[in-house]
């Protein structure tokens, strides 16, 4: 299979902590009689990308919803370094540092990209309004510097072009680059990526697949991928976690899920 982007660069850090940043275990969640989730567990290290793959309908979504938090499960364990996650709501896992891109873009379409990735920020800002109010010299000082974190965003992913484009007016590679550029303005330590490249051409997805490696590269942060774009998981993940029918059917490195048979019967059985 040809690469789309170089070889993916060593992301963990030197010194990488042994625990896994994420730890999720015997994890279970069920809609009445669907069981979306059945004792799903895996981690995800460091610095790591995993990808959960899976048939529509196996349940990639339904871990992101229960990781941050837009679902309760019935059963079992989220931990990140070390803090549960289980019970939390959205906004408060997201400032343990999760964030989360959406499948259909999660911007305000009549802000500039520049003000989406503002509010990305909102949970690291210190200073309310009326605060703000009152103490002027050091909500100016605030802002100034939530304005410089977003523009190193906005460099990194390289969408100066577009800084006061309303994000509704923006092209469709362009929005989902900065959806992800909302994701990291947050500076989380753990970013779940859903279906990034969904609805995008070859070239770009060899763009986001570029964005995506350079953010690692540059912030180290952890990542969990759901993507139906296999190439694109082959390519990027250091690990992969295969779900079918609410079960974790094969981990393991992306030639060896690649290669599971229950892996490749759960697909054409599935007709996906
Ligand atoms: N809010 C809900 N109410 C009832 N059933 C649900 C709900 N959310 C998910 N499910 C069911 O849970 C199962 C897993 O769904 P989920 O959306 O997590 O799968 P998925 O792997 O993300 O699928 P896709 O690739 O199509 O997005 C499916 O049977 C789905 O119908």
């Amino acid at each position: 299979m040809e690469r789309l982007t170089a070889p993916a660069p060593a992301t963990a850090p030197a010194a990488a902590p042994a625990t896994p940043l994420l730890e999720v275990a015997e994890l279970t969640l069920r809609f009445g009689g669907v069981t979306a989730l059945n004792g799903v567990g895996f981690t995800v290290g460091h610095g790591e990308l995993l990808a959960v793959i899976g048939p529509n309908g196996a349940g990639k979504t339904s871990v992101f919803n229960c990781l941050n938090g837009v679902y309760r499960p019935q059963g079992g364990r989220i931990a990140l370094d070390g803090t549960s996650l289980v019970g939390r709501a959205p906004a408060a896992i997201a400032g343990l540092g999760v964030a989360r891109t959406f499948q259909n873009l999660g911007l305000f379409q009549h802000l500039s990209l520049v003000d989406n990735l503002m509010l990305g920020r909102h949970h690291l800002m210190r200073t309310g309004f009326l605060a703000g109010m009152a103490w002027w010299g050091r909500a100016k000082r605030e802002e100034v510097e939530h304005r410089a974190a977003v523009e190193d965003v906005v460099e990194l992913l390289e969408l100066e072009p577009y800084r006061r484009t309303p994000a509704g007016l923006l092209p469709y590679g362009v929005a989902k680059r900065a959806e992800l550029g909302r994701a990291l303005a947050m500076e989380p330590r753990l970013l779940l990526l859903d279906e990034p490249v969904a609805g995008m051409n070859v070239e770009e997805t060899e763009d986001m697949a570029r964005y995506l490696v350079q953010a690692r590269r540059e912030l180290g942060l952890a990542m969990i991928l759901v993507e139906h774009d296999m190439r694109l998981v082959m390519d990027l993940a250091d690990r992969v976690v295969a779900l079918d029918f609410g079960v974790a059917i094969a981990a393991g490195t992306p030639a060896q899920v690649r290669e599971d048979p229950r892996v490749i019967e759960a697909y054409l059985g599935g007709g996906a």
